[in-house]
């Protein structure tokens, strides 16, 4: 391997370390503690995996959580009205709701019901807006991790050649918006897409989100390219890999991220990050 890992275990565990310091400091400064709901619908063994590992991050900086445990049959109006009594609720900054969510219930409903100020996903309309237009307030917790994991390269991101492959509304789209705020130059790509090979081999930083196991092969990547692996998947001999070959991949780019303890972790720091800031601007 030649490339440098980007250790999103290690960072995340600084940052926690930080949060943890400033919840300390609000606790003596007479303020009280940041909270977070998490609204969990139905019993999918990885949202509940994600879920705990959310909980667990509060529990070690000082948050006060809670947990609203819905059963997957829940009516669409009921998961509203949670949202609203959250809404309310003053021990309350940040309220996500896991996804993915069962079919009866229209995601964008839900996630129009949470109050922007309180949207520590990032995903209302209001807070994506305010991200194309480059005055983010709540920022989706994926792209805003790998953005804190590529600062920590010291490498200036300016005039690079992006690629983002898939387009999802949690890390696809707001990813393209991150690096064009960064002044790279964008290519989003997704399953309609042609000739990606040859769209990998020309690009300096790559943003693999498509979901297929150990899809992306070293020989395509350009030698020196930064590669983030956002991929979680499990081959069916139980191993957890990204959606990059790893050792072929990190014998040519100059960074990269492992699966496990890239990404992932510094998805849930991103989101301690936005429980703190919601708190703080709560308060103003
Ligand atoms: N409301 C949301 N739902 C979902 C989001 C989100 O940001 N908000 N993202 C994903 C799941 N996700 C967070 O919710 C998430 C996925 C994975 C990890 C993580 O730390 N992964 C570990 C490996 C864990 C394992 O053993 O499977 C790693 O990469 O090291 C954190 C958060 C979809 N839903
Ligand atoms: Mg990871």
């Amino acid at each position: 391997m030649s490339a440098q890992l980007l250790d999103g275990k290690r960072v995340a565990a600084e940052i926690r370390a930080e949060i943890r310091t400033r919840v300390e400091a609000r606790r003596d400064a007479g303020q009280r503690a940041p909270g977070l709901a998490v609204i969990l619908v139905g019993a999918e063994p990885a949202s509940h995996l994600y879920v705990r590992n959310k909980r667990a991050a509060c529990a070690e900086v000082g948050f006060h959580s809670e947990l609203i445990e819905l059963p997957a049959e829940v009516s669409q109006t009921a998961l509203l009205e949670c949202i609203d009594r959250l809404n309310a609720d003053p021990k309350i900054d940040g309220i996500l709701v896991q996804l993915p969510l069962p079919a009866q219930i229209d995601e964008a409903a839900v996630t129009e019901r949470i109050l922007p100020t309180k949207d520590v996903d990032g995903f209302h309309p209001v807070n994506v807006g305010r991200l194309v237009l480059r005055r983010p307030l709540l920022r989706p917790c994926t792209p805003k991790g790998i953005m804190t994991l590529l600062a920590r390269t010291g490498q200036s991101l300016e005039g690079l050649d992006a690629l983002i492959i898939g387009q999802s509304n949690i890390v696809g789209r707001p990813m393209a918006l991150e690096l064009l705020a960064a002044r790279c130059t964008i290519t989003v790509c997704h399953s309609r897409t042609r000739g990606l090979a040859a769209k990998v081999r020309a690009a300096d930083l790559v943003v693999a989100a498509l979901g297929r196991p150990e899809f992306i092969q070293g020989e395509w990547i350009k030698p020196g390219a930064m590669l983030i692996d956002v991929g979680i998947n499990r081959t069916p001999d139980g191993r957890l890999v990204g959606d990059c070959d790893f050792p072929s991949c990190a014998a040519r780019a100059a960074w990269i991220t492992p699966v496990p303890g890239g990404v992932g972790p510094m998805t849930i720091a991103s989101l301690l990050e936005n429980t703190l800031s919601a708190a703080e601007h709560a308060e103003q």
